[in-house]
């Protein structure tokens, strides 16, 4: 059971956190922090604070939780689990014996279609540094027939200098809105604040635009198709301008760019880029970090796409508990040591997740996400007929909803006295307000949101 209504008792943040982030600020920069959360009486949606009010959570810390707080299974599940919570091993050198099954009972249970190999990491950018790693492995593979250059050819000699061609000038091609991570190669790969990238040095990799969609969709169409016609003639054009200087090895891409500002293009515009990518012969990596594991209605956004060639590489992290990335046979390299690092994520995560499916197949969530986007959806057009000065181009998959606030200074204003109501809202990009409920978000906690949402809405 969990509570079913939100409790505000002091103001948000009240008077616990603040004397929280004051202690914590004397040790690390707390600027990110929103609150204090008590993580033993947070329940499902609802995240109790270090004051004790009681919110109902539809951001789940960074869109990151599957099942909400302190789910029973996942809690005794973990009970269950010392030995290995206890002794973390170097998983790609001293795995447990319950290894293999434990890959093939949560992991592999979730596999994209065409896709069934998978390796794990700590979080989506290290998914994602490796990733990329092994596309350019791949790309040059594919360059010169073997796996590796013969022994004794100067690459080896290069490379120790981070010079071609053991360091190859390769590229990787990247979209603006995009989000892909802030370690230094994900972050070249990351086009949606200034703030995440400012002073740190960047690969010069070519960025493509992502097309901007106008709403509503249906009165848009013609519009649309052309904005996403313009952006793909623009991704070819760049991979040709950049044969010559900086090859493009591949590119990377989210289903809806969620950092961005949740921003949507249709199933077309990504069955056409996937083909770009076959045409090439440059890799095609879907980053699924914030759209997997369910939360769009389908286990994958990309399964939307209805694609003839899965992508190359699907990366993953937030909601799946672990980080990784699954690939085909393609991406296997002889020396196992070129995709490798100390803890290659963290099994206690796997264990947890095999619970996770268990449930989310059990009470069958991933058709529940669907139905109960949908209801979100409609409920929020129905405000935005109501407020149309505040509320515009309300959008979404399954539960990964948005909605912009575009008047200047509006939207955090609209956030602020929401969560004063006791419903915890994400942002994203410059105007947008973004939902990333837990699985067991229903029509019920929807019909709170709503309801708070069209109180604020009111007092604005
Ligand atoms: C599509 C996508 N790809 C990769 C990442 C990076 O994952 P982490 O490294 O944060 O686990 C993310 C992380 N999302 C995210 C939301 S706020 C944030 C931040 O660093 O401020 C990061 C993502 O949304």
């Amino acid at each position: 059971d969990e509570y079913n209504k939100p409790e505000v008792i002091t103001e948000v943040p009240g008077p616990e956190t603040k004397k929280l982030l004051k202690e914590t600020d004397a040790i690390q920069n707390t600027r990110a922090v929103s609150l204090f959360c008590d993580f033993e009486k947070s329940k499902i949606n609802y995240l109790v604070d270090a004051d004790g009010n009681k919110l109902l959570d539809c951001f789940q810390q960074i869109s990151s939780l599957p099942l909400g707080y302190n789910h029973p299974a996942i809690l005794e599940r973990s009970i269950q689990s010392a030995a290995i919570m206890a002794n973390r091993p170097a998983l790609g050198s001293f795995p447990s014996k319950d290894f293999p099954r434990l890959i093939k009972n949560s992991l592999l249970r979730a596999s994209p279609s065409g896709l069934d190999q998978v390796v794990t990491m700590a979080c989506g950018s290290c998914a994602n540094e490796n990733a990329y790693k092994s596309l350019f492995f791949w790309y040059m593979r594919n360059q010169r027939g073997e796996e590796l250059p013969v022994m004794g050819d100067e690459a080896f000699i290069s490379c120790m200098k981070n010079q071609p061609p053991g360091s190859p000038e390769l590229s990787i091609l990247s979209f603006d809105g995009g989000f892909h991570g802030r370690t230094l190669g994900a972050l070249s790969t990351t086009h949606s604040k200034p703030i995440h990238k400012l002073d740190v040095p960047a690969f010069d990799w070519p960025t493509a635009p992502f097309p901007k969609l106008k709403y509503p969709l249906e009165e848009h169409e013609r519009e649309n198709a052309e904005e996403e016609a313009r952006c793909l003639a623009v991704v070819e054009d760049l991979i040709e301008q950049w044969k010559d200087t900086r090859p493009v090895a591949g590119m990377v891409i989210e289903p809806i760019q969620a950092e961005g500002g949740d921003n949507h293009a249709s199933d077309d515009f990504f069955r056409k880029l996937r083909n770009i990518a076959t045409k090439n012969k440059i890799g095609f990596i879907c980053d699924e970090v914030q759209t997997g594991m369910a939360i769009t209605g389908r286990m994958w956004a990309h399964d939307y796409w209805g694609l003839e060639t899965p992508p190359d590489i699907v990366t993953f992290a937030k909601k799946m508990l672990s980080g990784g990335y699954y690939f085909s046979d393609e991406f296997r390299w002889k020396d196992g040591y070129r995709v490798y690092n100390t803890w290659m994520g963290e099994p206690i995560k796997l264990v947890l997740l095999e619970k996770v499916l268990d449930v989310v197949k059990e009470q069958d969530l991933v058709f529940q996400a669907e139905n109960t986007g949908h209801y979100v959806v409609n409920g929020l057009r129905q405000l935005e007929k109501m407020f149309p000065e505040l509320l515009s181009a309300i959008r979404g998959r399954g539960m990964f909803i948005a909605a912009d606030i575009t008047e200047a200074g509006k939207r955090e204003t609209f956030v602020k006295k929401l969560l004063q109501k006791g419903v915890l809202l994400g942002v994203c990009g410059d105007h947008s307000i973004r939902l990333r409920p837990s699985l067991f978000f229903t029509p019920a906690h929807a019909d709170i949101l709503l309801d708070k949402v069209e109180e604020t809405a009111r007092e604005m």
